[in-house]
């Protein structure tokens, strides 16, 4: 066993529901057994009752659980920064001309490396990850993933209008593909499978059929999509599902609404279809970088809390910036500060579960993953600035450890993250470069 002495916070608890949620050990300890956490407290207690056990001195910087990064395009690595643009434009300008090209299987290994580097050194242990229309780069995908360790939801995407002709398929090869999908990679190591209509604007009631067969069929895989993220987007799907109420019931009718179900953005809610959310138990995979590049508009979190729909947070890579989860946190934050009224005034407790406990409970992982509690993995992620960098000062400097998790969600990056650690394996340690030295006169 290991004991890891740290500084470290998390958030057992729903912070929305309890004012006390977030949790700070200052001098904490971590007693880890086979990447498993079995006691969870205070250094000296733990100590004092485990005094042979060998000590990871973790301190200097602060240990998070594993940030959950519900709603990330694996396709989509190269095409972040395409600003300007809104959603559909964006999607014929950037975003399927690079998806197009995943049907080439070195294209796929190249960028299936960079996507799970890029989350895993950002401090990303779990991800629910649109995949690729092609099946042999989701197969290229999740032999990445099971290598790393990444804990991965993930599936094919399907569609079969509106796109480009090279990403449709047809209701029979959606089924079949998904299905051998399923077979091979879905609860094989670490990976999970979902479920993956692109959007409804770009599928027929038909590939959504075959996406509920799958899902009666396998009953235990996810299922993601997007909804209500554009005005423009809404509108075409009314006119395309004319039996359908609103956006959210061309899901609910073809059965693919449960509690294990995560829709991307959910800016343009009518209240029926809050309500729908919240009876099916699904969740909001909120994307403030990428509703705020995109101009999507403004999510309506208030809105959410009070129907009871979950929500969880997504970079959207790449209409959202990046990989930082602590961004999100922070564009997060920002918008609802810029809705005034509208808007809930999030502290960093809001923040860390956002980041955390609140995707673990989107993908009904919670007994096993998003916080330091006894009993779950030691998915973790310690950031220390790099000597001599404002972020240290800043950190150093903090009033409080609840502060510094203020801090770190204002001004950290991915240089800040120094270790990363799944099912207790280290798969990310930062190497130290010299230090920058200001130049002088
Ligand atoms: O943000 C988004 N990114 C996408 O790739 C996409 N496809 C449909 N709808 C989408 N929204
Ligand atoms: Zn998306």
């Amino acid at each position: 066993m290991t004991l890891y002495r740290a500084t470290f916070l998390h958030t057992p608890v729903n912070p929305f529901h309890h004012s006390d949620a977030l949790k700070i050990e200052d001098d904490g300890g971590l007693l880890v057994q086979n990447g498993q956490i079995r006691e969870s407290g205070s250094f000296a207690d733990l100590k004092a009752a485990h005094p042979t056990e060998t000590v990871e001195d973790l301190r200097g910087g602060l240990l998070l659980p594993g940030f959950i990064d519900t709603h990330v395009h694996y396709p989509q690595v190269r095409v972040i920064g395409g600003l300007g643009v809104p959603l559909l434009d964006w999607l014929d300008k950037y975003a399927l001309p690079e998806e197009a090209r995943f049907g080439d299987s070195a294209h796929a290994a190249t960028v299936a490396r960079e996507f799970v580097s890029g989350l895993i050194s950002s401090g990303t242990t779990t991800a629910l990850v649109f995949g690729s229309h092609f099946a042999s780069a989701v197969d290229t995908l999740f032999q990445e993933t099971e290598q790393v360790g990444l804990r991965t939801v993930a599936g094919q995407v399907v569609s079969d209008r509106m796109l480009r002709p090279e990403l449709h398929t047809t209701p029979e090869r959606a089924y079949s593909e998904g299905k051998a999908l399923i077979e091979k990679w879905h609860g094989k190591g670490e990976n999970r499978y979902a479920v993956t209509p692109r959007f409804s604007l770009s599928a027929s009631e038909g590939i959504l059929e075959a996406c509920a067969a799958l899902m009666k069929e396998f009953p235990g895989v996810h299922f993601t999509s997007h909804s209500n993220e554009n005005l423009k987007e809404v509108q075409t799907v009314r006119q395309l599902f004319l039996k359908s109420r609103d956006y959210i019931d061309t899901y609910e009718q073809a059965g693919l609404l449960g509690r294990r179900s995560v829709l991307a953005h959910n800016v343009h809610m009518t209240d029926r279809e809050l309500g729908a959310m919240a009876t099916h138990n699904c969740t909001s995979a909120h994307c403030p970088c990428s509703n705020s590049a995109l101009g999507s508009g403004f999510f309506p979190l208030k809105r959410h809390l009070a129907a009871g729909v979950r929500v969880s947070l997504g970079t959207d890579v790449g209409g959202g910036t990046g990989f930082s989860m602590l961004k999100e946190g922070l564009q997060a934050y920002f918008m609802q500060q810029l809705l005034g009224d509208s808007g809930v005034p999030l502290e960093p407790s809001h923040l860390l579960y956002l980041a955390t406990r609140a995707g673990a409970e989107a993908l009904e992982m919670d007994g096993q993953i998003g916080d330091f509690s006894a009993g779950k993995a030691f998915d973790a992620s310690l950031f220390q600035p790099p000597e001599g960098s404002t972020m240290q000062a800043v950190l150093n400097n903090a009033h409080s450890t609840e502060r510094a998790l203020a801090s770190l969600f204002a001004g950290g990056t991915q240089a800040d993250v120094k270790r990363v650690w799944i099912g207790g394996k280290e798969v990310f340690t930062r190497r130290e470069t010299a230090q920058a030295e200001p130049v002088s006169a």
